[in-house]
């Protein structure tokens, strides 16, 4: 974006020149150091200098918007030697697309998709993060082909209102509760239930209501927070509060949380998440999915010549469910991303846009 030659520059996104694709190996190297074991850590500590670690752990993932000029957006980010390194370690998935196909060829693919960030950009009003008629049509013809699922840390119900197709699996609440495809027998009222394939936390559905009205109390007073029920899990957003007050959004989570110890929090795109210490997260959810339909197993065997799972997704709990593929050497994760980032990814896309467009090659690729 530019304004009056400067480029507007959102710090939590910032964008540093492309690099090309050069890249040869797939799938391609892990990132140096394995820093996947540090996003392991991503749950905030509950424990010794917990207000402090959890605001710098807030500010680290949510940096100020910024203006700056491309250099000096550059510098910031460590410069373009930086960026190059990491697109060699996680190349554009657009750029590498006939390696990616050369992979699949013979086996199932299997598409997997998170929403916000994804499949909508990042706004401000959670409530407002709809999906393009394009990027519907785009995921439409990718689930006419391969099975597809919608994988959100939102409830399910909501982030079926902004896809709204009946087609796909559906995996909310980071995945702890997955419905299949809606059929004409599901879609009657009593029948529903019987689409819902897993729902692994049921049991805390009342603590969750009752952590829901003490957050809402709790962070209400303070401009700009919102608290979202995602059902089996909560949001706590700061993305429109003044960084002044994210300690005081922090604090009043904290507290909340000290009275509900079989909740945890995790964190993601300026937003706190609450939700059950079981262990289930996104990537749970693929390993879940992938076995219903038919390919469990870390080989992936199953029907055809085994399961190629492409898992799209931008923000801190997709890693979950790269981490997943990665442990199975199988398929292919891509991060959508503008900038370097720890991940256990292997590939990349920048933006929603180019999600569309790799959406739409995979389809152009299976008709021809
Ligand atoms: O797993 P996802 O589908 O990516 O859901 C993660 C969270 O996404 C939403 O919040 C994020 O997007 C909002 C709209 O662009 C943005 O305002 C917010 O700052 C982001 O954190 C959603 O509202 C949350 O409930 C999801 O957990």
């Amino acid at each position: 974006m530019t304004k009056q030659g400067l480029v507007v520059v959102p710090a939590e996104d910032v964008v540093v020149a492309a690099a090309g694709g050069r890249h040869l190996s797939f799938p391609p190297p892990r990132t140096a150091g394995d820093s996947w074991r540090k996003l392991a850590a991503q749950q905030i500590d509950l424990g010794a200098a917990v207000m402090g670690s959890w605001l710098d752990s807030m500010k680290a993932s949510s940096p100020r918007h910024r203006l700056m000029a491309p250099a000096v957006a550059a510098a910031v980010v460590g410069g373009d030697a930086e960026h190059d390194e990491w697109m060699e370690k996680h190349p554009s998935a657009l750029d590498r697309f006939e390696a990616v196909a050369a992979a699949a060829k013979g086996k199932r693919i299997i598409v997997f998709l998170d929403y916000d960030g994804t499949l909508s950009p990042i706004v401000e009003d959670p409530d407002r993060a709809v999906m393009t008629d394009e990027m519907r049509d785009a995921v439409r013809g990718v689930a006419a082909r391969f099975p597809t699922a919608i994988v959100s840390g939102r409830c399910r119900d909501k982030v079926f209102s902004f896809v709204r197709l009946a087609e796909l699996y559906y995996a909310g609440s980071h995945g702890m509760d997955i419905q299949g495809p809606i059929t004409k027998v599901t879609a009657e009222a009593e029948a529903e239930e019987e689409s819902v394939l897993c729902q692994p936390a049921r049991e805390f559905l009342p603590m969750i209501g009752e952590a829901y009205a003490a957050l809402v109390a709790k962070v209400g007073d303070i401009p700009g927070a919102k608290v979202e029920n995602n059902k089996f899990c909560l949001s706590v957003h700061f993305r429109c509060v003044d960084e002044k007050r994210w300690g005081a959004v922090a604090e009043q989570v904290r507290e909340v949380l000290r009275d509900y110890p079989r909740l945890r929090l995790t964190q993601g795109r300026k937003v706190l998440e609450i939700r059950p210490t079981i262990k289930w997260d996104k990537g749970q959810a693929l390993e879940f999915l992938l076995g219903a339909l038919g390919f469990s197993g870390e080989d992936g065997a199953g029907q055809d010549g085994g399961a190629f799972p492409i898992y799209i997704g931008d923000d801190r709990t997709d890693e979950d469910a790269f981490r997943v593929l990665r442990a199975r050497a199988q398929g292919a994760g891509i991060l959508v991303s503008r900038f370097p980032k720890d991940t256990c990814a292997s590939f990349s896309l920048r933006d929603p846009a180019e999600v569309k467009e790799f959406l739409r090659k995979l389809v152009t690729c299976s008709s021809t």
